[in-house]
């Protein structure tokens, strides 16, 4: 990958304004906005009364199950789907106002990648990267500039000529990112777009949307069904369920202790499940005078610590078994489950004791029971 200062000029000067731009401005303001499909069968209110902002600059998540309203909200961004309440402001103003012309030049600051590339089999790599500059007008020896430039962004100088039928599913996503750059866009809107490729490559085209996000200082929106996705690269995340936002915040605050129902089913891959072999020696009194008791510690980030065991077993005098759970970090914080095993003996309150020793607070500290040895 290019650094910034490798980049051809024409493209790194024309990062400069973009990069001092991300602050924290609102790029995108959802106001009130509701979408209601009048169908045979009656109507369906894809959306209701979603009321938020993205800011310039962040990498914004958006998930929820299927039929949740993901691809409605998001396409209200550039209005392929106009509100039919509320409105949506991008960089402050409501596209839905725009003659046509205004709002096919608004539309051209927002990008757009999917799942299955878009790509047109019949061009080369330059090609498709350039038709949205040859529709626009724009004469062939600025395209052949623009298209060299972001062809070097992506990595993919080296295919230029070459088809997409050639090319991989990751080598198509990164002609499907350099098209969807080429008219400078202020946002990107991503749907589903690492879902059909493999874990190594989704991880290298998070990298690079991460990347772009950073050096462009360019808003990225992005719908998933991939939970590992939004860990991976988002900086917040809202939770849509039947068209309402039923949570929003920070990623490390909303996996580390979801509030909604539906969040808690969309995390449920990624928990660390008690595995059958081990809930089957758990007794709920102890059956031997030696019976470790089995805590449950969930760390939702709001610490920052890692939990140091050597300074835990040192705390409690006592030697202190990791038996199942395991950490992960999200934007810089430990986040996850640990079943330690203990010998409860001359502790009046273990699950409070271990607690403390932790650093964490009593409720994070749940009694699973007594590991039966037998
Ligand atoms: N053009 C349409 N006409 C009628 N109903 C629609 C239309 N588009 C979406 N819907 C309905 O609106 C609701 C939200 O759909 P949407 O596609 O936004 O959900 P989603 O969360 O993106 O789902 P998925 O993850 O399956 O893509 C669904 O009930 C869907 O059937």
């Amino acid at each position: 990958m290019t650094s910034l200062t490798d980049l051809p000029p024409d493209l790194h000067a024309l990062l400069q304004p973009a990069q001092a731009e991300a602050a924290s401005t609102a790029r995108v303001a959802f106001e009130h906005v509701g979408r209601r499909f009048d169908t045979p069968a009656g109507a369906v209110d894809a959306l209701h009364d979603i009321d938020f902002t993205i800011h310039a600059g962040e990498i914004f998540g958006i998930i929820g199950r299927s039929g949740a309203g993901k691809s409605t909200l998001v396409r209200t961004i550039n209005q392929l789907e106009r509100p039919t309440s509320g409105r949506v402001l991008v960089n402050g103003v409501d596209l839905a106002t725009l003659g046509e012309d205004a709002l096919a030049q608004a539309r051209r600051r927002i990008g757009m990648i999917f799942q299955h590339f878009n790509l047109l089999s019949s061009g080369t790599v330059a090609e498709n990267i350039g038709l949205p500059l040859r529709i626009a007008g724009v004469p062939k020896r600025d395209i052949a500039a623009r298209v060299d430039s972001l062809l070097e962004l992506v990595g993919l100088s080296a295919r230029r000529d070459a088809y997409p039928a050639t090319l991989s599913g990751g080598q198509k996503q990164r002609v499907g990112i350099a098209r969807a750059l080429v008219h400078d866009p202020d946002i990107l809107l991503c749907d589903e777009a690492t879902s059909a490729l493999d874990p190594e490559t989704t991880h290298s085209i998070l990298a690079l949307l991460r990347d772009i996000n950073r050096r462009l200082g360019l808003t990225v929106v992005l719908i998933t069904h991939e939970m590992e996705v939004i860990r991976e690269v988002c900086d917040r995340v809202a939770v849509l369920e039947k068209g309402r936002v039923v949570e929003l915040g920070p990623v490390w605050r909303v996996f580390g202790a979801p509030q909604a129902e539906a969040t808690d089913a969309l995390l449920r891959p990624l928990a660390h499940d008690l595995p059958d072999d081990l809930r089957d020696r758990i007794t709920a009194t102890p059956s031997a005078v030696d019976d470790d008791l089995l805590l449950d510690v969930r760390l939702d980030g709001a610490s920052g610590d890692d939990p140091d065991l050597a300074r835990v077993a040192a705390a409690l005098g006592r030697r202190v078994r990791l038996l199942h759970g395991g950490i992960e970090r999200i934007q810089g914080r430990p986040l996850g489950r640990l079943v330690l095993a203990l010998d409860p003996a001359g502790l009046s309150s273990p699950a409070s004791a271990l607690a403390a020793s932790l650093g964490l607070g009593a409720e994070r500290v749940r009694v699973l029971g007594y590991l039966n040895h037998a």
